[in-house]
């Protein structure tokens, strides 16, 4: 094995944001069988794809001789296009698990599976002028056995035992970059008019007198309903949206709607389906969500704090039922102290 070829396996053992590991994936992967451009396209379960990473190399050749070597890799996470012959070869390579190839007008098309933990969770496609050699494929193969060993560790160590959902110290390592891609998307807000998503909330959710639970049935059933109720919350979310145990029997989510009313009607299908489920024994549980719809210009922490002040009131006006933020405030029934705490009138 070369030692170049060791030095990008390094760099994909080296960090614990998974976003990270996936550049250094299409960096190790482009160095060394010398593509110039390929993709790596993030499946969703519905096999959907919800994001795409495009890597390009270009050698600039000065003089007759090889130059400065730059490599860039972009996101594109909305309006997402998949070319025809890339759509048609996925279907092959998801339903076979293996890598495959097809010609294309100005050369071929390969692509390769990206096993995660949870099964496919993506596919590598390159375009290339001749079709690729054995023992490049071979070792693109161990590439991403490298790869899909290092993330499905990564993946166990960022998941609550319990309920297999993300835990708190995932959701600290995610939402600085979860922040630096809304503030870049809510500027090109007005540019994107037609695309679906045009706000993000935060919201936190919270099982309602869970303690009594506790009391009446004992901790192991308490554990069940926690996980019950982490289920049916997370079934109202796209898996991109994940879903994080955020404290003992709370729960914390940023997803995206196209308007306030869509977002409220969904916080309020998660609250509709907790309180309609029938629970073992406990029969019924309810929760309190409290969300705000997310200002990138302020923190993360302190756009929690607004989703928190939320469901304070949402838990003392009777529990079982969903508060915005903002709605609060223009009911004044909060105040806004923007930056610092607020207080119920
Ligand atoms: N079984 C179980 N219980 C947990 C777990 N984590 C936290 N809890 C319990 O959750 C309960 C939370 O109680 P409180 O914070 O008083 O809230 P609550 O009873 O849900 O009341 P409200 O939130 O005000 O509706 C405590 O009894 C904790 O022991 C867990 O992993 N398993």
């Amino acid at each position: 094995m070369s030692i170049s070829l060791l030095s990008k396996l390094e760099k994909i053992t080296a960090t614990r944001d998974f976003v990270a590991i996936e550049h250094s994936l299409l960096r190790a992967i482009g160095a060394t069988v010398h593509v110039e451009d390929l993709s790596l396209w993030t499946l969703d379960v519905h096999q959907e794809v919800s994001k795409v990473l495009h890597y390009s190399r270009q050698i600039e050749v000065r003089g007759g001789s090889m130059g400065r070597d730059t490599e860039e890799v972009d996101t594109v996470y909305a309006n997402i296009e998949v070319p025809p012959d890339v759509r048609s070869l996925a279907q092959t390579v998801v339903l076979s698990l293996k890598p495959a190839a097809r010609r294309t007008q100005n050369g071929s098309l390969q692509m390769f599976p990206l096993m995660g933990s949870q099964g496919l969770s993506g596919l590598i496609s390159m375009r290339l002028s001749q079709p690729m050699v054995e023992q490049d494929q071979e070792l693109i193969n161990g590439i991403l056995r490298v790869y899909s060993n290092y993330h499905a560790l990564l993946d166990e160590s960022q998941r609550d035992r319990l309920t297999g959902l993300y835990n708190r110290h995932a959701m600290d390592l995610n939402i600085d970059r979860m922040w630096s891609v809304l503030g870049r998307e809510s500027k090109h807000a007005d540019a994107r008019r037609s695309s679906v998503v045009q706000m993000y909330a935060l919201a936190v959710i919270d099982i309602d007198h869970f303690k009594k639970v506790n009391d009446e049935f004992g901790h192991i059933l308490g554990d069940e309903i926690l996980l019950l109720v982490s289920r049916l919350i997370s079934s109202c979310f796209r898996k991109s949206d994940p879903v994080y145990r955020y404290g003992g029997e709370e729960f914390l989510v940023v997803t995206g709607a196209d308007s306030a009313q869509a977002m409220h009607t969904l916080f309020e299908r998660v609250r509709a389906k907790v309180a309609a489920h029938y629970f073992p024994q406990v029969e019924n549980v309810t929760v309190s969500l409290g969300y705000t719809i997310i200002d990138p210009a302020l923190s993360p922490s302190e756009n929690i704090g607004r989703a928190d002040r939320a469901l304070y009131v949402a838990k003392d006006m009777g529990r079982n039922q969903v508060q915005s933020y903002s709605d609060l405030i223009e009911r004044g029934l909060i105040k806004d102290m923007r930056y610092g705490s607020t207080e119920l009138f």
